[in-house]
C-alpha cells in the first residue's frame, strides 16, 4: 500500500489512536506518525511500546507540519484540544476526529479551525471495552463502518483522501448528516450502553443479597453486559452529556416499551409477549440475511482477550 498522508498527528493515545497507528504502520500509509496525550504516564507508555515515530510533549509540537490530525480524545475534551492546536495547523491540512458523538463535537471544534484547514468529522463504529495506549490493535477497524459527517462546505478532495485512508486501514466508509448520526448512534450504541450499565448496577445490588450467585451463574447475555459496562467511565460520561437530547428521546421510548412488557407479564398476557418477541426475532434475522452481521466470534476483542475485564 502507498503513503496517503506524509505526516499524521494523533492527539490522545488510547484505543482508537493506538489502533490507527498500528493499522497505518502495518499498511505503510504515513511517512511519519507523531502523537500526544495529556498525561505524562500515557506518553511514557507510548514511547516504551513505540506506538508512534515521535511522542511529543505538547499538542502544538505534535501537529506541526502534519497533513492529517486526528483528535482521539474523549468527546468533552475535543473543543479545548482544537483551541490549543488551531494556531499551529498547516494550511491545507485535514483535521478529523473519532468521537462517538458528532453534533456537539462539530459545535466545539469548528469555531477554532482556521480557514484553509479542512475539518472532516468522523466516527469509527468499532471499539472494545478496553482503553489506553496498550489496548490498540491493527485489526480493530477491519470490515467495520467508519462514518464521515462532512460539513456543507467540506472540500471534496479532502473528504475523498480521508475516505481512502479509512478504507486502507480496513474499514467501510459512508457519509451521514451529523444530527442523523447522533440519533442512529443513540439507538444502536448509546442507549444500549446505558442499559448495560444499569443492568450490571442492578445485579451488583442483588449480589449483596445472593452472595456470589450472579457472577457464578452469569449467562452469556449478562456476561456481555458486564463487558460493555467495563467501558471507560470518562468516555461514556462524555457521550451521554453530549448526546443528551437523542439519548433521552430513545430512553423515553425504551421506558414506555419496558412498562408495556412489564404490564403484559403482570397481566399474564402471553400473546402480547409472544407477538413482541416474534417481531424482534424477525429484525435479527433481517440483519443476518442482509449480510450486516459483522459479529465474528471474537468481535470487539483484542487478540488474546477472551474474558470480560
Ligand atoms: N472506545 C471505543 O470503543 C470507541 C471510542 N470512540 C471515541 O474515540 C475517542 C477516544 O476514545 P478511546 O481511544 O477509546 O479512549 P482512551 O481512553 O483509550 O484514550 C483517550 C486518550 O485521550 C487522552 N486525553 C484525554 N483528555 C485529553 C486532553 N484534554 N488532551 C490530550 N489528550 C487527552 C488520554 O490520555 C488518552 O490517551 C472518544 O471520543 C470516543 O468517544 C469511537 C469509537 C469506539
Ligand atoms: O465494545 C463495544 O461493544 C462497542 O460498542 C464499541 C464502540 C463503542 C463506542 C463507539 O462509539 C463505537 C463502538
Amino acid at each position: 500500500m502507498s503513503v496517503i498522508y506524509d505526516r499524521v498527528a494523533l492527539i490522545g493515545l488510547g484505543l482508537i489512536a493506538g489502533s490507527m497507528a498500528h493499522a497505518m504502520r502495518e499498511a505503510g500509509l504515513a511517512r511519519e506518525i507523531t502523537g500526544f496525550a495529556r498525561s505524562e504516564a500515557t506518553r511514557q507508555t507510548a514511547r516504551e511500546i513505540g506506538l508512534c515515530d515521535r511522542v511529543c510533549d505538547s499538542a502544538a509540537e505534535a501537529v506541526e507540519a502534519a497533513d492529517l490530525i486526528v483528535l482521539a480524545v474523549p468527546v468533552g475534551a475535543m473543543g479545548e484540544v482544537a483551541a490549543e492546536i488551531a494556531p499551529h495547523l498547516k494550511p491545507g491540512a485535514t483535521l478529523t476526529d473519532v468521537g462517538s458523538v458528532k453534533q456537539a463535537v462539530i459545535e466545539a471544534v469548528a469555531p477554532h479551525i482556521p480557514a484553509g484547514v479542512h475539518f472532516i468529522p468522523g466516527h469509527p463504529l468499532a471499539g472494545t471495552e478496553h482503553s489506553g495506549p496498550r489496548s490498540g490493535f491493527a485489526g480493530l477497524f477491519r470490515n467495520r463502518w467508519w462514518l464521515l459527517t462532512p460539513l456543507p462546505d467540506s472540500d471534496a478532495d479532502a473528504v475523498a483522501r480521508l475516505s481512502d485512508l479509512v478504507r486502507a486501514i480496513g474499514a467501510k466508509t459512508d457519509r451521514m448528516d451529523p444530527a442523523h448520526h447522533d440519533l442512529v448512534l443513540a439507538v444502536t450504541s448509546h442507549a444500549p450502553h446505558l442499559i448495560a450499565y444499569t443492568m450490571v448496577g442492578v445485579a451488583d445490588h442483588l449480589r449483596r443479597v445472593t452472595d456470589e450467585e450472579v457472577i457464578q451463574y452469569s449467562a452469556a447475555g449478562f456476561r456481555d453486559f458486564t463487558r460493555i459496562a467495563a467501558s471507560d467511565p470518562t468516555m461514556w460520561r462524555d457521550v451521554f452529556l453530549h448526546n443528551r437530547e437523542a439519548t433521552l428521546d430513545i430512553l423515553g421510548r425504551f421506558t414506555e416499551e419496558l412498562f408495556m412488557l412489564q404490564r403484559a407479564i403482570r397481566m399474564g398476557d402471553g400473546q402480547q409477549l409472544f407477538d413482541y418477541f416474534t417481531r424482534t426475532r424477525a429484525i435479527r434475522r433481517g440483519i443476518i440475511e442482509a449480510g450486516q452481521d459483522t459479529e465474528a466470534p471474537d468481535f470487539g476483542r483484542a487478540p488474546g482477550v477472551t474474558k470480560p475485564a
